[in-house]
């Protein structure tokens, strides 16, 4: 196991919509939660400086009901997406271990590589929040960030017979410094 921050790894255990609740989200929230194509291509255009920090990178058991289907030890990814040296997005990303050229990129971002291998096809969203007492708020609180609801989605990626994982959540300070879309 791969450890490279204490805490890793931070994922909880989320109830996926298969809509996004538009009543509980802002509009631009909503824009973000929402958008198509690469993320990381989108927040690159929103800032000066991104990075990618990598938080951890393991195979291990998914969560509970956190992969449909069943999986004895998934390859975990997880990453802050940073603009300006700001951690704006939390994202978790489970695959099949066999998938190896996702793995030990650091902090190379996946889109990079998941939205030009066209045997990458993306697919389906589902919508989340993470619990209020979860690791994930946790993580936002270690960052000195507000103590807000945080909303998320994931997106599933087909590669061949096999399939990955995407989830990204958006921290609180996104809210604060992510115009919509
Ligand atoms: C899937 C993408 O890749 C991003 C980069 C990630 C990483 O480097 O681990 C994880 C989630 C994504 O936000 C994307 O850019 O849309």
């Amino acid at each position: 196991m791969n450890l490279t921050s204490p805490g890793f790894p931070f994922g909880d255990i989320i109830q996926w919509l298969a809509e996004p609740p538009r009543s509980c989200l802002t509009p631009a929230l909503t824009t973000w939660l929402t958008a198509d194509g690469s993320l990381t291509q989108r927040l690159r255009q929103c800032c000066q400086q991104f990075d990618v920090t990598l938080l951890g990178e393991t195979i291990s058991a998914p969560l509970p009901g956190e992969w449909p289907g069943t999986a004895e030890r998934l390859w975990i990814r997880e990453v802050l997406l940073c603009l300006d040296n700001l951690p704006l997005v939390y994202a978790r990303t489970l695959a099949p271990p066999s998938l190896t050229q996702l793995q030990h990129r650091g902090q190379k971002p996946l889109g990079e590589l998941l939205f030009t291998d066209k045997n990458f096809i993306p697919g389906h969203m589902e919508w989340g929040q993470a619990p209020t007492t979860g690791n994930i708020q946790q993580l936002a609180n270690t960052l000195g960030q507000a103590a807000t609801a945080i909303w998320g989605r994931r997106r599933y990626f087909q590669h061949q017979q096999q399939q990955l994982l995407v989830a990204e959540f958006f921290l609180p300070e996104a809210l604060n410094r992510l115009p919509p879309l």
